[in-house]
């Protein structure tokens, strides 16, 4: 009887790991972004679950595949995960030290009996080494972007399998490994311990994944697609979230401004320069931002820019800043300058009664009236 359970354990673990790969997989299919992403972990899951499968061939099928072949899947199915994790959540490690360590396991694999006690040695030092990596590089790329407890949260479950793994070459190095089909114990506890980390890694995996495809989505949504500046849409409810500071005396500043005689850059030189020209724009404007401060793209070549905590004095002094910034700066056309300026108009948010709404048409009312004197020049309300 208790010879079936570390089976039936083997058997609820591939079927586990299987099953993992064909959502990968299928998942790869319908997904846009993140593709080779989710085949990578498609993969990965495939290659442990073949790796236990030749695990329990031992003694039964070619020594070269129950050992040797087992341990080079497990590897690499650590090294794919490797590649994979810090990829979904937007890092990108390098391939050359995982290939390394891969060809680095191989070469001291491929001397070796299949009874000798170093195999297993090797193999659990490769995985704890790529599991110890991917935890590292997540936690910090995470630790950057998330706060402390979510990129804790998220990263636990790489670092417990981390933990696990060395637990199970510590325990190797004392002698005290079992083979996979072994009815003991410790053999039963450590398939539960590879149900739980398939388990864990799969569903810490599938929660990385959904965030950055949330993430990205809400980008797509909020960002004007030429310029990558915030939308009409988004900037408009910034500036209505600001507006409610009002009443706690957080005042703010908006600048619009309109480059001009922008009709002028499309039809000497094309449409694609007049893209470019204003690509070049945002870029210029974001040198001369705070962090604090959001540029967004109201329409066609007219900009917003909203100032949190900013009197009137300091949002014409940003405004001159950018106005001077962009005159210095022309737009590099096929190699030759063509000089670009624009008209900016500042208004200040007075009390909670004035909504963005009107925020917004005094700002263009001065705007307006910078064109109308000239142009390339700063107007306050
Ligand atoms: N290339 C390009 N052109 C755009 C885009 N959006 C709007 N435009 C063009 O911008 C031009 C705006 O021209 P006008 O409104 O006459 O303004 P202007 O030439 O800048 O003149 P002033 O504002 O009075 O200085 C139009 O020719 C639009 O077709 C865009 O995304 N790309």
């Amino acid at each position: 009887m208790l010879e079936t359970v570390p089976l039936t354990l083997l058997a609820a673990n591939m079927l586990f790991l299987l099953t993992a790969a064909l959502v990968w997989a299928g998942l790869s299919q319908v997904l846009v972004i993140g593709q080779r992403t989710v085949l990578l972990l498609a993969l990965a899951n495939a290659l442990l679950a073949a790796s236990l499968g030749c695990n329990a061939l031992r003694g039964i099928a070619w020594d070269g595949l129950s050992y040797w072949g087992a341990n080079m899947m497990a590897i690499s199915s650590f090294a794919l995960l490797r590649q994979s994790i810090p990829t979904a959540i937007g890092a990108a490690p390098s391939w050359w030290p995982t290939l390394a360590l891969l060809a680095v396991a191989g070469l001291l694999l491929a001397p070796m009996p299949p009874d000798s006690d170093w195999m297993p040695v090797i193999n659990f030092s490769c995985l704890s080494l790529l599991m110890g990596f991917t935890s590292f590089e997540t936690w910090r790329h995470l630790r950057r972007r998330l706060k402390l407890a979510l990129a804790l949260g998220l990263c636990s479950p790489l670092i417990l399998v981390t933990a696990l793994l060395l637990l199970r070459l510590a325990l190797l190095l004392q002698g005290s490994g079992a083979r996979i089909r072994d009815a003991s114990v410790g053999n039963v506890a450590w398939l539960w311990a590879v149900l739980l980390m398939g388990l864990v890694l799969n569903a810490t995996l599938a929660f990385m994944v959904l965030m950055r495809l949330i993430l990205r989505i809400r980008r797509l949504t909020e960002r004007d697609a030429l310029t990558d500046a915030l939308n009409r849409r988004a900037f408009g409810a910034l500036l209505s979230r600001e507006q409610a500071q009002l009443a706690r005396g957080q005042g703010h500043a908006l600048v619009m401004l309109d480059v001009d005689h922008f009709k002028r850059i499309n039809d000497t030189l094309g449409h694609a320069a007049g893209d470019a020209a204003l690509k070049h724009l945002v870029q210029q404007l974001q040198g001369c931002l705070r962090e604090a401060d959001r540029l967004g793209r109201l329409g066609g070549e007219e900009f917003g820019v909203l100032l949190p905590l900013s009197d009137q004095a300091g949002a014409l002094l940003a405004a001159e800043r950018m106005r001077a910034t962009l005159q210095a700066h022309p737009l590099l056309w096929q190699g030759q300058p063509w000089p670009m300026t624009a008209s900016f108009g500042v208004a200040v948010a007075q009390a909670p009664h004035d909504d963005a709404d009107a925020l917004m048409q005094r700002a263009d009312a001065a705007l307006y009236r910078a064109k109308e004197a000239g142009r390339n020049r700063v107007e306050a309300d």
